[in-house]
């Protein structure tokens, strides 16, 4: 599929990155023997919003899922290579998961609340990561749920069903719920997919307001949507039977001058 080397991966990551605040090298995720994803390297500042575009099936998600070690919940799955953020290496056997998953926190293309209140939703976490006053808690759920602007919706009726809440909604109060954690980076995988278009729209300007303070990398296969809100973009393909990082800059200058072939053919509509 395509003519680009597999080896244009290796210099796949924006230019002028002196110290990435997410590194990853030759990065391999395999289901069984299969890879779905081979070599990737890639490298992110602290801060933004980079979009992950591409085909399905090209390992987006793969790739996503292997920053936080979700990955590591899938029978059958392994994960080659070198994954650093901050300080912290990713994969080294010391890794303490309910902090990494704590600080790289996670939105799903469903919006996956517990089956519980809506306050509930928001007190699970905070208890789990050790926040015991009562006080505490409510002050940062209600501070979060302002943030997401869900506040002013909710706040008469936080112990009525999570479930109860539209779709869209319901992905504000999961987006609340992993801010009140405090990420480093959130990963969001289709997050506005599943959502009709008025929620679709609330929850991307969510986002962008987010993108000005923290690190957010969102899989999306909407390129309407990667050109608004992305500050980087990385496209991913298949090639030689995996997924590849065929080719990652500023969104800018990956929407005006792609270097890469199948980079032009995909963002005119011509391939994928
Ligand atoms: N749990 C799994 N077991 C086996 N193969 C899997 C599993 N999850 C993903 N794959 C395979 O890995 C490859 C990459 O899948 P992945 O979901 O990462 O791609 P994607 O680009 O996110 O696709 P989509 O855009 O459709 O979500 C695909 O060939 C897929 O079938």
């Amino acid at each position: 599929m395509g003519s680009a080397s597999p080896k244009t991966a290796q210099q796949a990551q924006p230019a002028n990155i002196i110290e990435p605040f997410l590194e990853v090298k030759s990065l391999s995720v395999y289901y069984g023997p299969k890879p779905a994803l081979k070599d990737v390297a890639f490298a992110i500042p602290k801060g933004g919003i980079t979009a992950l575009i591409g085909p399905s099936g090209c390992g987006k998600t793969s790739f996503l899922n292997s920053l936080n070690r979700i990955t590591d919940l899938i029978p059958g799955c392994q994960v080659k290579g070198y994954v650093r953020f901050g300080h912290s290496d990713v994969y080294a056997p010391t890794t303490d998961l309910l902090t990494l998953r704590r600080r790289i926190g996670m939105i799903f293309q469903k919006p996956n609340p517990f089956p519980l209140s809506i306050v509930k939703n928001m007190e699970l976490p905070l208890k789990e990561h050790g926040i015991t006053q009562r006080r505490q808690r409510e002050e940062k759920i209600e501070k979060v749920l302002k943030e997401v602007g869900l506040w002013e919706e909710v706040k008469d009726q936080l112990n009525t069903p999570a479930h109860s809440l539209s779709g869209g909604q319901q992905q504000r109060l999961c987006i609340a719920r992993a801010l009140a954690l405090q990420p480093e980076i959130l990963l969001m995988d289709e997050p506005c997919s599943a959502l009709d278009p008025f929620s679709s729209q609330i929850v991307e300007d969510q986002i962008v307001e987010l993108g000005r303070q923290m690190t957010i990398l969102i899989v999306t296969h909407n390129l309407a949507q990667a050109r608004r809100i992305a500050d980087n973009i990385a496209l991913f393909w298949v090639q030689e039977g995996a997924g590849r990082l065929i080719e990652m800059n500023n969104a800018a200058k990956l929407f005006n001058s792609p270097k890469n072939p199948i980079t032009a053919s995909y963002i005119s509509g011509a391939k994928g």
